[in-house]
């Protein structure tokens, strides 16, 4: 257990770690610790954080061996869309550990601390982007949607002859900062359409759109589709530029491409598919169910590799289940473990029908029993509970019941976050 002190601090269980609230003025000792334990380069950070920042300094905790910063774990304020709508969700982020602290239980100190501040402050949900695979299930956290990362190589770049083209359009390139208005409306319009989005705030989009230093980085630019109503979609692209044996082998890579209708997305893939001196155009991310291969000639030829993006964590269970849509009437009675966050752990009964859901404790029998982690990957609609039933980590007391809940869950658009935070 946490145990609280008059200062703000906690001292995790039997572990010496205390976490506490860091202030702006300890933040570059944050970053260098931080910065050390991800082998990412420190200044770059620290310029990144003074020409545009993010950081929400409220929202840093250290962990302290003594007076020594040997953790650090940050949070971001989000807005996301989610099943539902637009909801509070806290953007896990700068999580290290000092390298020779590790595996001493310092992380699972400052997790219990930050889980237990996220509730505080009515944030039913977080989520992260994790370096690695390995390290948030036990956290609580779950994978609930894969991006895409898909190449077409220049000789197969063709798409279908019905695929919707409407002359009127017109792609012409620009300067990021000449088509930042246009980007910022488009992809405001955007957020709502996919689950897990977030409008982007002007130091975020600052920090999209400036180019890192280094020998391939080629320059970023902007494709953008106009139509006679103004502009109808972006791609975020560079061009890398090479020459093998006298034949050229550049490649498009493209960061980020938003439309605002079929026409649209049709004429920038087709302009990004077609570049002179091409052998491959890569999207680096797209959402799972991206119209490309649809639209695609030869959808073989879509070379697609799945990532988990997004990890999602209930904070709070009840709040996170009655506080989303569901597709049909469902009553079960949940059995949740949950290490880290000790509030949700025990027995719930969810009531939901179409017209909204209730969850309350209960001393019921379970129907199902699940990890936090499951609920995690589950809750935008994606990933079926019945998985983890199947894979024996789950265990399903009422025969049916994991599917039927998957169903009343189910979201037919594949969710997509994009922005790495
Ligand atoms: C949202 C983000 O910011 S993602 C960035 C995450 N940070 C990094 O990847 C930076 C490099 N790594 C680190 O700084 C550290 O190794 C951390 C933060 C990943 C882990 O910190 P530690 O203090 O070592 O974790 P801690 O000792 O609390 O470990 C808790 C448990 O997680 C396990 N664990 C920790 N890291 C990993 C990992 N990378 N892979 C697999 N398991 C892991 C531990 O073995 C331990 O398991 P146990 O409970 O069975 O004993």
């Amino acid at each position: 257990m946490t145990g609280a002190r008059q200062d703000g601090s906690s001292r995790d269980g039997d572990s010496a770690w205390t976490v506490r609230g860091g202030t702006e003025s300890e933040h570059p000792e944050a970053l260098r610790v931080f910065t050390e334990a991800l082998n990412i380069p420190l200044q770059e950070e620290l310029r990144g954080e003074r020409e545009h920042p993010v950081i929400e300094h409220d929202r840093t905790l250290l962990a302290l061996d003594g007076d020594r910063i040997v953790g650090t774990a940050m949070a971001h304020s989000f807005e996301m869309t989610m099943p539902g709508g637009p909801r509070p969700v806290a953007g896990v982020t700068g999580v290290g550990v000092w390298p020779t602290y590790r595996r001493r239980g310092v992380l699972s100190a400052l997790m219990r601390r930050q889980l237990a501040d996220i509730r505080a402050r009515g944030e039913n949900l977080a989520a992260l982007w994790a370096s690695e695979g390995g390290i948030y299930g036990r956290f609580g956290y779950g994978v609930p949607f894969r991006e895409m990362r898909a190449s077409v190589q220049r000789v197969h770049a063709r798409l279908r002859p019905d695929a919707p083209r409407d002359p009127s359009l017109t792609v012409e390139l620009a300067e990021p900062a000449q088509a930042r208005e246009e980007m910022e409306r488009l992809h405001r319009q955007a957020v709502p359409t996919r689950v897990g989005q977030f409008p982007r705030g002007a130091n975020w989009w600052s920090r999209m759109l400036t180019d890192k230093p280094g020998p391939e980085a080629g320059r970023t630019r902007v494709a953008l589709v106009h139509g006679p109503d103004g502009p109808q979609g972006y791609a975020l692209h560079r061009l890398l530029s090479r020459w093998e044996v006298g034949l050229p082998q550049g490649q498009v890579m493209v960061r980020e491409l938003v439309a605002a209708t079929p026409a649209a997305r049709v004429a920038l893939y087709e302009h990004l598919l077609e570049r002179d001196l091409i052998a491959e155009t890569v999207f680096q991310s797209l959402p799972e169910d991206d119209p490309l291969t649809a639209l695609a000639a030869d959808p073989r030829r879509v070379d697609q590799h799945g990532f988990d993006a997004l990890w999602m964590r209930l904070v709070d269970v009840p709040g996170a289940l009655s506080d989303r849509p569901y597709n049909l009437g469902v009553e079960v009675v949940l059995e949740v473990t949950d290490r880290f966050a000790p509030w949700n752990a025990g027995r719930w009964r969810l009531k939901a029908g179409t017209g909204g859901a209730r969850v309350e404790a209960t001393d019921a029998a379970p129907d199902l029993g699940l990890d936090v982690s499951h609920l995690g990957a589950a809750y935008l609609g994606r990933v079926a509970l019945t998985a983890f039933v199947d894979a024996g980590v789950a265990t399903e007391y009422t025969p049916g019941v994991a599917a039927r809940l998957d169903t009343a869950l189910y979201a037919p658009r594949a969710p997509f976050c994009g922005t790495d935070f």
